[in-house]
C-alpha cells in the first residue's frame, strides 16, 4: 500500500457531540435521502440492525418516496455492501486509524466516500452534502475533519483506489479480487474453493455478488400463474422456476404489491423456489402423502411446498425451533395448509419414518445470500462455520430418520462454503448409508450445473442466490 505524503489534521472538537441519546437526528430540510441513509448506517452500526428492516421504517415514518427514497435506499445499501474497500480507502485518507474516528463521523464517512467512488454524483456534491450532515450532528470541527479525507478520496477514482490499497494481484489474487469487489477475505476464499477458480469464475462470482440483485417474486401454486402475475407487477417471468417473476421495484417494498399483499404471490429468490420444487419433483415408489419441513421459518419455502403438497393430495407439517418465526410461518401461511410445530428438528417428537419427503433448509452462513443483505458479509466470521456445520450435520441426520425408506430428504444451504455444503453431505450420506442422488435431474433446464450430484447455484451464472442443494435418499 502506499503512504500518502500529508494528511489532513485532526479537527478540534467544537462542542460536545450532539445525538448520543440514541434517538436519530431531525432530518434536515434539504437532504432528506442522505440523512435516512445516514441514520440507517448508524443503526446498523450501533444495533447491529438490519438495514433492509430499518431503512424502510424510515422512509415510510418521514414520508420520503420517488427519488430521494430511491437514492436513500441505493446510498445506504451500498455503502454498507462496500464497507471493506471504504474503510480502506477512508483509512489512506485519514490522519489517525478508523477505530478512533467518531462512529457518527465515521458512518458520514461511509456514506460521502461511497458517493465519490461508486456513483456518478458530482464529486462537489457528494463532500458538500456529507459535510453538511457532519456539521449539522457533530458540529464544525468534525465537519471539517470529513472535508479533509473527502478531499483525499476524491484524488482518484475506484479503480485507482483498488490499485493502491489491494494486495498485489499477482502475489494474491483472491485478497486483491475480495478488496475490488469489496467482499472479505475469507469469503473470497470460500467462493474460491467451491468454484474451484481464483480467476475469471471468481471475478464474475463476487462481481455478481456486489450489485443489487432484481426482487424475485414466487406465485403461488394453483392461486396465480408466473404470466399473471408478470402481468400484474409488470415484471418478467423468471428463466427458470416455473413461479418466478423477476422485477426492478427501485426502492419500494415489494411487500407492499397488490398480488403480495393478497397473498398470490411471496417474495422469494428464484433459487430457493428451484430447490423447494426440485424436493417435489424426485419421483417416489410408494405413498407419497406426508411432507415436512424441518427449518421452516420464517416459511417461504413452507409455502410453496403448501400449496404444491395440497394440489397433489399431500400434508406439510413445519418445524421451526424459535418460537417468534414459527408465528411468521403461520402468519406467511394465511390459508395454506400445514401444521407448525415448535420444536428442535434434532428432536422433534414426530415420528420416526413417517414421511416421504423432507426438507432440510438448514441455518448456514448465508454467504450465498450476501446480496440481500447488505450489512451480512462484514458481520459474519470464519469462526460462524464450524458451528453452524455440526448444527447442519445433526439436522440432516435427523431428517434421515424421519423420512421412511425410499423417501427422499432435500438438504439446502444458501451458501457455496464446502464445510456446509458437500463437506455435510458427504459426512451425513457415509454415516447413514443414505444414497445421494443427482440433484441436477431436478433444476430441468437450469444450465451450467457442474458435475453433480449436487447442485451449487450462483448469481453470476443463474442469476439467483448462490443456493446449494443436495438429494438423498434412505435406503429402501
Ligand atoms: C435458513 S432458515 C429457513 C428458511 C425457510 N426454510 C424459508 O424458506 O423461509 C433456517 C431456520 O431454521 C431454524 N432453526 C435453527 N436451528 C434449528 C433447529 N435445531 N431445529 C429447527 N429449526 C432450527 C432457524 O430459526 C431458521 O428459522
Amino acid at each position: 500500500m502506499t503512504q500518502r505524503s500529508s494528511r489532513p489534521s485532526r479537527p478540534e472538537r467544537a462542542h460536545p457531540p450532539r445525538g448520543r441519546t440514541g434517538t436519530p437526528p431531525r432530518p434536515p430540510v434539504g437532504d432528506p435521502a442522505r440523512q435516512a441513509a445516514l441514520d440507517t448506517l448508524r443503526a446498523v452500526r450501533q444495533r447491529d440492525a438490519y438495514a433492509n428492516l430499518v431503512l424502510p421504517g424510515i422512509l415510510r415514518e418521514r414520508k420520503i418516496t420517488g427519488r430521494d427514497a430511491a437514492l436513500a435506499t441505493e446510498l445506504t445499501y451500498g455503502s454498507l455492501r462496500a464497507q471493506g474497500l471504504l474503510d480502506a480507502v477512508l483509512t489512506a485518507c485519514a490522519d489517525r486509524p478508523l477505530s478512533e474516528v467518531d462512529g457518527a463521523v465515521l458512518d458520514a464517512l461511509r456514506l460521502g466516500a461511497y458517493q465519490l467512488l461508486r456513483t456518478r454524483i458530482p464529486a462537489h456534491a457528494a463532500v458538500a452534502s456529507t459535510v453538511d450532515l457532519v456539521r449539522a450532528d457533530r458540529g464544525s470541527g468534525a465537519a471539517g475533519f470529513a472535508n479533509a479525507v473527502l478531499r483525499r478520496v476524491t484524488g482518484q477514482d475506484e479503480a485507482g483506489w483498488v490499485e493502491e490499497v489491494a494486495p498485489d494481484e499477482d502475489a494474491d489474487p483472491i485478497g486483491y479480487l475480495a478488496m475490488a469487489h469489496a467482499h472479505p477475505r475469507w469469503i473470497a476464499q470460500a467462493f474460491a474453493e467451491a468454484l474451484g477458480s481464483r480467476g475469471e469464475p471468481l471475478r464474475d462470482a463476487l462481481a455478481a455478488d456486489d450489485m443489487r440483485p432484481a426482487v424475485h417474486l414466487a406465485a403461488r401454486p394453483g392461486q396465480c400463474s408466473s404470466d399473471e402475475l408478470a402481468a400484474m407487477t409488470g415484471g418478467e417471468v423468471a428463466p427458470y422456476s416455473p413461479y418466478g417473476v423477476h422485477l426492478d421495484t427501485g426502492s419500494g417494498d415489494p411487500g407492499d404489491l397488490d398480488p403480495v399483499r393478497e397473498r398470490l404471490a411471496t417474495v422469494q429468490d428464484e433459487g430457493s423456489q428451484l430447490c423447494a420444487v426440485a424436493l417435489t419433483r424426485v419421483p417416489l415408489e410408494g405413498s407419497d402423502e406426508r411432507w415436512l419441513d424441518l427449518c421452516a421459518g420464517p416459511g417461504g419455502k413452507a409455502v410453496m411446498l403448501g400449496s404444491l403438497a395440497s394440489l397433489s393430495g399431500a400434508s406439510l407439517d413445519a418445524v421451526e425451533k424459535a418460537p417468534h418465526r414459527a408465528d411468521l410461518i403461520r402468519k406467511a401461511a394465511g390459508d395454506v395448509p400445514m401444521t407448525v410445530h415448535v420444536a428442535d428438528g434434532r428432536e422433534s417428537g414426530l415420528a420416526e419414518g413417517s414421511f416421504d419427503r423432507v426438507l432440510v433448509d438448514a441455518p448456514c452462513t448465508g454467504l450465498g445470500a450476501l446480496r440481500r443483505r447488505p450489512e451480512a458479509r462484514w458481520r459474519r466470521q470464519p469462526s460462524d462455520v464450524a458451528p453452524l456445520a455440526r448444527l447442519q450435520r445433526e439436522l440432516l441426520t435427523a431428517a434421515l430418520t424421519l423420512v421412511r425408506p425410499g423417501g427422499v430428504v432435500a438438504y439446502v444451504v444458501c451458501t457455496p462454503h464446502l464445510s456446509e455444503t458437500v463437506g455435510v453431505v458427504a459426512d451425513v450420506a457415509r454415516r447413514t448409508g443414505a444414497t445421494w442422488l443427482d440433484a441436477r435431474e431436478y433444476f430441468p433446464g437450469v444450465p451450467d450445473l457442474g458435475d453433480g450430484p449436487q447442485v451449487q447455484l450462483w448469481p453470476h451464472k443463474h442469476g439467483t442466490d448462490a443456493m446449494f442443494c443436495a438429494m438423498l435418499q434412505r435406503p429402501a
